[in-house]
C-alpha cells in the first residue's frame, strides 16, 4: 500500500490482486479474448483499487472501485460509438439511392454488417455488400462469406478479375506468381480493375467502409463522412480495433476463423501473416501483418493494394 497527500486530498492505493482466472478455451471470444483485454488493459489498470478521501468536504470514508468505474465509463462509451454508427448508417440509407459496402471480412467489417442488419439495412437491399474475389483468398473467407449471407439474408455483389470465369481460367494465363513478378499488375488485375467495375456497375453513390482512426497517421483525422468522387461513409471512424472487438463480443457476432490462427487482418494468402497478440492492439497494429516482403516498384515498402486510393 502507498499513499500520498495532495493538497487537502489523501489518497492511498494498492495494486489489485489478479483474478488468476485462466483461459478456457482458444477462441479469440473465449479466454483468448480475456488474455487479450488483460494486455490492453495492463498499463491502465495496474492500479485497480483507490481509497480516496477529501479531508475538508467528505466526513466519511469512501471506497472507490476505479475498475468499476472505468468499465461503466468504457461500456458507455461502445454504447454512444454503436448508436452513432447506427444513426450515420441510419441517414446514408436515407440520403443516397445506392449506397455500398466493400467488405473484406476482417473484424470491423463484420462490426459493419452487424450494425448494417441491426437498422434492417440488408430488406430491399438498401444497402449492397461488395465482394471483391482476387482469386488469391483464404478458403476460409470464401466459407465465412456464405455463413454471413446466410445469417444475415443478403447476397453480396462478387467481382472478380475481367475476362476470366474462373480461377483456373486465370491461373492458365497469369499463372499463381503475378504478384511477384509485377505486383502492381497484379493488383490492377485482381483488385483494383474489378473493384472500380463494382462500383461504376452498380452506379455506387456512397461507399461505406470500416476506415478507423486508429489504423494508422493517414487515417489519424478521419471523419464519419468524407466528401469525394463520391461519399465516403465511415461509421466506424471513432472506434478503436478492442471497440470492434468488445462489439463482437458483447453481440455474439461471429468472426472470421483466421483471427483464432494469429491473423489480426485478412486479405490475400500471400500477403497476409499472422501477428502476435501483443501487438494486434498497438497503434496500427491491426494491418502490421499485411504485405509483409512486398515492395511497390519504387522500392518502398507496400502497405496498400491501391484499392482505397479509388475510393
Ligand atoms: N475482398 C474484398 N472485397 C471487398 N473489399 C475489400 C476486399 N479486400 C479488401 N477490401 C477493401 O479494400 C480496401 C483496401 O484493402 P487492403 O488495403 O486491406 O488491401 S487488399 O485489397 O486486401 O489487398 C479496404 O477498404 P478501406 O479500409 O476502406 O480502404 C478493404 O476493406
Amino acid at each position: 500500500m502507498a499513499a500520498m497527500a495532495l493538497g487537502h486530498h489523501h489518497l492511498s492505493f494498492a495494486a489489485a490482486p489478479s483474478s488468476g482466472r485462466p483461459a478456457r478455451d482458444s477462441s479469440l471470444l473465449g479466454g483468448n479474448f480475456a488474455s487479450l483485454h488483460r494486455i490492453l488493459s495492463k498499463s491502465h489498470a495496474r492500479v485497480l483499487h483507490y481509497s480516496v478521501s477529501c479531508a475538508a468536504a467528505v466526513k466519511e470514508k469512501e471506497a472507490l472501485d476505479i475498475q468499476q468505474w472505468n468499465d461503466e465509463a468504457y461500456e458507455a462509451r461502445l454504447q454512444h460509438l454503436e448508436s452513432q454508427a447506427k444513426s450515420v448508417l441510419q441517414k446514408t440509407i436515407e440520403c443516397f439511392e445506392r449506397p455500398a459496402f466493400p467488405c473484406a471480412l476482417i473484424a470491423g467489417d463484420v462490426v459493419m454488417l452487424d450494425l448494417l442488419h441491426k437498422i434492417g439495412a440488408f430488406e430491399k437491399e438498401a444497402v449492397k455488400v461488395i465482394f471483391i474475389d482476387t482469386f488469391h483468398l483464404f478458403p476460409e473467407t470464401y466459407t465465412f462469406l456464405k455463413s454471413l449471407e446466410d445469417k444475415y439474408g443478403f447476397k453480396a455483389r462478387v467481382f472478380h478479375a475481367a475476362d476470366f470465369n474462373t480461377k483456373e481460367e486465370y491461373l492458365a494465363k497469369h499463372g499463381s506468381d503475378l504478384y511477384i513478378r509485377d505486383i502492381d499488375e497484379y493488383d490492377k488485375i485482381c483488385k483494383v480493375e474489378p473493384f472500380n467495375r463494382a462500383l461504376s456497375s452498380l452506379q455506387v453513390d456512397a461507399m461505406i467502409n470500416g476506415r478507423r482512426r486508429d489504423h494508422g497517421a493517414e487515417r489519424a483525422h478521419l471523419e464519419v463522412a468524407q466528401a469525394g468522387k463520391m461519399v465516403n461513409v465511415q461509421p466506424l471512424a471513432y472506434w478503436e480495433f478492442r471497440d470492434c472487438w468488445s462489439y463482437l463480443k458483447k453481440n455474439s457476432v461471429p468472426y472470421h476463423p483466421l483471427h483464432d490462427k494469429g491473423y489480426p487482418s485478412i486479405g490475400d494468402v500471400q500477403s497476409t501473416l499472422p501477428v502476435p497478440k501483443e501487438k494486434w492492439f498497438e497503434y496500427g497494429g491491426e494491418r502490421s501483418g499485411r504485405f509483409q516482403g512486398l515492395s511497390n516498384k519504387d522500392g518502398s515498402l507496400k502497405t496498400e493494394c491501391g484499392i482505397h486510393s479509388q475510393k
